[in-house]
């Protein structure tokens, strides 16, 4: 596994030099760092992206995605999700794949969202199921139908029913993947324990099993699931890599240790709406400048500050 990092990592060097590499269903694996996007008096902090970018490129993780939920992309512009691409992805200089999360209720926005996004560095797009008005299942497949049609870049699907109000069924999704080549992975927080072991078996053949439950990471993985699209992984990435590679490699005990020094504290960063502990945590490090979310996200409570001060480990490279 360690070895196939280093080497889609040089893929994707080449690719930046002209030479097109198709994002496989291989690259989607391990640990995958939702971004957050920081903010400074109501702009986007460049200086702190830099930073985040810094910190992160070399910890073995396999990609970034952009303007997910953590990247808090209900309240970012057009033009914000431009910059903030072109930002990171100009700082990682082909070193990592950056998936962009592009999410909607109007097929035909989403669909237009991505042809113009597939003018920017981006290799490929983590794109939720539409919430709101609640489709049927041949909604869900024809949405995502239009979706990878519209680009040749890769798509990881993302089922989310309790933020989206609808769930993915695996039927549907496997069935979408059978008449994609281009949709190559699933970001599972299904919240369905049944739903996503059912799918880590029928599915991985096909497609790479992200979960997107950060407490399940370890479970995901030692069932045979693909990695984690991980918010925690901030924090301690280094460590999130090491549960990764040791059940990769077989060294379960290993694994196992690492993990039980990682769960403990995962479930604090969710007891206010992601990315709000998260950043109060990122700012109280020095990796971001400000810990500042824009509404409506609320700012943390003084409980939770308190919290993340006495509870959440310190940044080892700060
Ligand atoms: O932005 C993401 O990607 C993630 N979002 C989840 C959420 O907040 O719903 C959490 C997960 O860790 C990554």
């Amino acid at each position: 596994m360690v070895g196939q990092t280093t080497s889609i990592t040089r893929d994707l060097i080449a690719s930046r030099q002209g030479v097109c590499v198709t994002i496989t269903k291989q690259h989607v694996s391990g640990v995958i760092l939702p971004l957050v996007t920081p903010f400074s008096d109501g702009k986007v902090d460049e200086k702190s992206l830099t930073q985040l970018v810094a910190r992160y490129r070399a910890t073995g993780i396999t990609g970034v995605v952009l303007a997910g939920t953590t990247g808090e992309s209900p309240v970012l512009s057009g033009s914000e999700v431009q910059l903030v691409v072109e930002h990171v992805a100009g700082e990682l200089d082909g070193a990592l794949p950056v998936y962009l999360g592009v999410s909607g209720n109007d097929t035909r926005s989403v669909a237009a969202d991505i042809a113009s996004y597939d003018k920017l560095s981006v290799d490929g797009y983590l794109v939720a199921a539409p919430y709101y008005n609640r489709p049927s299942q041949a909604g869900l497949s024809a949405h995502f139908d239009a979706v990878a049609r519209q680009t040749d870049r890769a798509v990881i699907v993302y089922n989310i029913p309790y933020r989206t109000g609808v769930n993915l069924e695996n039927s549907t999704l496997l069935a979408l993947a059978e008449r994609h080549s281009n949709v190559v992975g699933v970001k599972d927080s299904s919240g369905d324990i049944k739903q996503s072991m059912e799918l880590i078996r029928e599915g991985s053949e096909r497609l790479a099993v992200m979960t997107g439950e950060d407490h399940l990471f370890f479970a995901c993985v030692a069932l045979g699931g693909a990695g984690g699209i991980l918010a925690s992984a901030h924090v301690l990435p280094e460590r999130f890599v090491k549960v990764y590679r040791d059940l990769a490699d077989g060294r379960r005990e290993d694994a196992l240790s690492a993990w039980n020094q990682l769960s403990p504290w995962i479930p604090l960063l969710f007891n206010e709406p992601n990315p709000v502990p998260l950043k109060a945590w990122l700012a109280e490090q020095g990796i971001i400048s400000s810990a500042e979310c824009r509404l409506p996200l609320a700012p943390a409570t003084p409980g939770l500050l308190a919290a993340v001060r006495e509870r959440l480990p310190r940044d080892p490279a700060h």
